[in-house]
Parts: structure tokens; sequence; C-alpha cells
């Protein structure tokens, strides 16, 4: 049976509808007449650059924002807007980048949370949820520990509790913000294996990735958007990688030189312009034990100027812990570290900045930006501190803004204004604000962790080149990653984390089976 909405356009059982949805944010128009529609039984992959409305629109459906004009339809009714409480009675589900769960809350107190809303006595809830919870969990084949804070749980983990969560209201609609942004390969096939089950339970699922491997692995059909407008929807046997690509961007700037070699996956890495001199060396480095933490063992490793020296393994083998090492936020129980001569134990976090050391960290909303403040300062903020951006006491601002809008020309960060406050960027475009920040200083060594999550196909292969260029230009990079593509496509060397030991130093060309299995725990040969 198909029902008919007010303006009379046909709706499948079942599903969702977009007509000509427009969102506005002051005088930006962030979407610009969308439509959209979800079938049931699919996986539909929204596709599109940072900024282009994708996680705008999901907030919509999901109640969280409302549209300045347009129509939505589910459940067999049009509205104008869906309120939080239309969108769950309507069966609709979300599970967000930044994951919506109270930290020091245990799972099962944070799923009562969810059903009773503020009102319910949770305690009395507690058991009866998790009985419900427990039986989904099982379905899926997971095996959740009820009863440890969120703040405990790796982030896999804590993703699993959303999706259930999500299903306890039993959601038809489940919509899933670049779910795989923070999951290690492994993970990625797993929850694939879910989200494919769920699909086959009848339910519809909307998934925004960068990736476009995994688009087209997982998905029954695409919609892309650019700037705000839907640009179309295919079946994924109608299109490939590279019309995808083209279709994100447009035909004219896929056609422009510039542009086009910004998709062109550019996979090979030019020969490190070595010198013998390390900017970095780590010589048996160890860290104390701590609860819930990987401690690192005998780290050995040296960085030349010129190079860009990989970290391969599996998410929580001690990359967390390496970096903070480098941010001054954890101290090593024994062992050296020299930057160019100097031990690092003995510069402080000025000095380090000074000496050039820059670092992308892993978490941006926590670490790499000032969500409060505006584009401007936070692209200017290291700048306003060195002498060429000031006039004794004064700042000179009109320079500093200069500077600003050429950053934010040269990294194409697309903010309405200067003034625009970071935090109300979309999260690719915030990345980006971290990583020329990082970039600017032309650091001497640089600390990449994950540099290119949550950026789509043009800003990756951009900030890609930019990580070249500087090492060309005589930096050294460390670069940790999750992604092995990432870590073949630009290291000169690839260091393989397991356990908090380096099990090997290999070059760039080991095959993917040799640094699979070192992910795994086996020796490899070590060219430190
Ligand atoms: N609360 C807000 N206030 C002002 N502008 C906003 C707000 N939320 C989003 N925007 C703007 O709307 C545009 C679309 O953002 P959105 O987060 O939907 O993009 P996206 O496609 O999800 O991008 P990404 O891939 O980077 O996550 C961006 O230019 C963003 O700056």
């Amino acid at each position: 049976m198909t029902s008919i909405s007010p303006s009379g356009f046909d709706l499948p059982p079942d599903a969702l509808a977009l007509r000509g949805v427009t969102k506005r944010f002051g005088t930006f128009t962030a979407l610009d007449g969308v439509d959209f529609t979800l079938r049931a039984g699919e996986i539909h992959a929204l596709l599109g650059e940072n900024g282009a409305g994708k996680s705008t629109l999901l907030k919509i459906v999901r109640g969280l924002m409302r549209p300045d004009g347009g129509e939505i339809a589910c459940g067999g009714q049009g509205r104008s807007f869906l309120t939080l409480e239309d969108a769950r009675a309507a069966g609709i589900g979300m599970v967000h980048q930044h994951f919506m769960l109270v930290s020091s809350m245990t799972v099962v107190e944070n799923l009562a949370l969810a059903e009773a809303g503020a009102s319910a006595s949770l305690p009395r809830l507690e058991s009866a949820v998790r009985e419900r919870a427990a039986a989904i969990a099982e379905r899926l084949g997971w095996t959740i520990p009820w009863q440890n804070p969120i703040a405990d749980l790796p982030v896999g983990t804590q993703q699993r509790v959303e999706i259930v969560k999500a299903l306890l209201s039993d959601a038809r609609i489940l919509l899933f913000d670049e779910p795989t942004a923070v999951l290690a390969p492994t993970e990625t096939l797993e929850l694939f294996r879910v989200l494919r089950a769920l699909r086959d339970e009848g339910r519809s699922l909307v998934f925004v990735s960068h990736k476009l491997s995994e688009v087209m692995t997982l998905c029954d059909r695409v919609t892309v958007l650019r700037r705000g407008k839907t640009v179309g929807t295919v079946g994924i046997d109608e299109t490939n990688p590279d019309d995808l690509a083209r279709r994100m961007v447009g035909d004219a700037r896929s056609q422009d030189p510039e542009s086009a070699s910004i998709l062109r996956d550019d996979r090979k890495s030019s020969q490190p312009n070595r010198t013998d001199s390390a900017v970095v060396s780590f010589e048996q480095v160890s860290t104390r034990p701590q609860p819930m933490e990987t401690t690192l063992r005998d780290i050995q490793f040296s960085i030349a100027a010129g190079e860009i020296l990989g970290v391969a393994g599996v998410d929580g083998n001690g990359q967390a812990e390496l970096i903070q090492i480098f941010q001054g936020l954890r101290a090593w129980k024994s062992g050296d570290i020299v930057l160019s001569g100097q031990r690092l134990r003995k510069l402080g976090v000025q000095e380090r900045r000074e000496f050039g050391v820059a670092v992308i960290p892993p978490d941006r909303h926590r670490e790499g930006l000032a969500l409060g403040l505006s584009v401007e300062e936070n692209l200017s903020m290291d700048a306003a501190r060195q002498p060429q951006f000031r006039r004794g006491f004064w700042l000179r601002r009109r320079k500093l803004r200069e500077f600003s809008k050429q950053l934010l020309d040269d990294f194409d960060i697309r903010a309405d204004h200067l003034s625009t406050l970071a935090g109300s960027l979309s999260g690719g475009n915030q990345q980006k604000i971290v990583i020329a920040r990082a970039l600017v200083g032309q650091p001497r060594l640089l600390i990449a962790a994950s540099p290119t999550r949550g950026l789509d196909v043009g800003a990756t292969a951009y900030v890609h080149r930019k990580l070249r260029e500087r090492a060309e230009q005589g930096g050294a990079i460390l670069l940790v990653s999750t992604e092995l593509d990432e870590i073949v496509a630009l290291s000169h060397r690839i260091a393989v984390l397991y356990e908090g030991r380096i099990v090997g130093i290999t070059p760039a060309d080991t095959p993917r089976e040799t640094l699979g299995l070192m992910m795994g725990g086996k020796q490899g040969a070590s060219h430190g």
C-alpha cells in the first residue's frame, strides 16, 4: 500500500521521504531544497564533501533541528518538521559522530536514562532494560559489559551501546553519522555485518561515510549532496568510486587540473629526501604501567629530516600513549628521547613549540580546537605570539586577519565568515583548522594522529600532499593512523606497534599480509 502525503507525493510504507528541505543558519543556507527518499530495507549512503550538509540533514530527520522549509514524510504522514518525540514515535534512531552517552554512568544506567527520560525512577527500570538490551546484544552476537562506566569502554564498544540504545526503542530507521571514522578496520567489518543484519530484518539505514570503498561494499543506493543541494540518487550497481567523487565535487571542478589532481588518489610514496641527522630519536623508552592504559616498552626508533615514519597497529596498542609523550601529557619511566641533540625531558611545552614540534591530536574536539572561539581566533592563535604579528604590546589585527583568511582559502575551510564559531563548523572543516594550524608553522617535527579522519576525498588528498611537501622540505613526520592504506601511501618506513612494543620497522613496500601479521604481534624485520 502506498500512502499519499499532503502535497501528493507517493510514499512507500515504512520509509522516509524529504522534499525541498531547506535549512538556514543566519544568512548561510546549509540545505537548499533537498530531496531524499529512503526505502524500507535498504542501506542508503549519504555522500558529500565536508560541509555539504549531511549531518544537518540527519539532525532534521531525527528531530534535533527544525528546517526552514520543505516537507518530511514518514509513517505515512507528511509534515513540515519532526520534533524529537515525533521522530522517536516514527521509529527513527541515530548514532552520532560524537556519542550521546554520559561517560560517568554505567552502560545500563545510560540505557535506562534514554528509555525513561528524566522523569521515571531509574533503578526500577534498570533490570527490565538490561534484560531487553541483553536479548538485542545476543541477537547481534555482542558481549557488552553492562555494569561498566562508559568512560572505561573502548570506542567500538561505546558505539555498540549506542546501537543497542536505538534498537531498544525499536528504531526502524537508523541514521549513522560517520560510524566508521572512529573504528579500527576489523571493527568496521564487524559493524558492517551488523548493519547488513539490521537491513535484512527490514530496517532502513542511512550511512554517512567519506570512504567510497565502504559505500561501494555496504550500501544499496547513494544520494550525493553538494553544497546543500541534492545532486542525485543512484543504485550502487550504476556507479563507481570515480563517478561518485565527480558527483561530489561537480563536473566543472573535477575537470580543472588542480581539483582533478586532488581527486586522483596519489598513492606513490616518493623517496625520502633523507639526511642522516635524526630530528628525533627514542632510545629504549618505557612508561610506567597504569590501569586501563598500554605500557610502552623499550621503544626505539629515529626519524630523519625529510622522513615520514608511519606507526601502524590496531588501535589501543600504545598509539595514544606515544602521542601523549610529545604533547607533554605523559612522563616516561626509563630511556631517553632526543630532539636534535636536546633531551625532550628538559623541554617545556613552550620550548617544544619553539623547537618546532607540532601535533595534530587524535581528538580534535577535546584537544585541537577552542570550539567556543571564532574560526579566526582558532586559526591565528599561534601566529599571534609571533613578532611579525605584534607591534610591541599590540596585535596587528589586520595582518592577522589576512593571515587567517589565507589559511581559510588554502585549506578550503568552508566557513561562512572568519567570525563564525569553530563549534558550528562541520566535523571535517573543524579538522581542517587543526591541520592548517599544525602545518602553517612548517614544523621541524610533526606528530600527525589520524590526520584525515572525517575528511572528504579531496581534502584527504590535499592533506596527504601537504604532509609529503613538508617532508620534502626537510620536516620529520611521525604519522600515527589505524588506516593501513594511509600509512602505506605516505610513509617511507613503517613501525608496527603491538601491545606497547615495536615489533618491527619495515620498508614501505612490505606486503600487506606481513604488516597484518605484525599487527597481530608477529616479529618483523627492523630497519630502525
Ligand atoms: N549550528 C550551526 N550554526 C551555524 N552553521 C552551521 C551549524 N551547523 C552546521 N552549520 C553549517 O552548515 C554546513 C553543513 O554542515 P554539516 O555538519 O551538515 O556538514 P557535513 O556534510 O556533515 O560535513 P562533514 O563531512 O565535514 O561532517 C557547514 O557549512 C556548517 O558550518
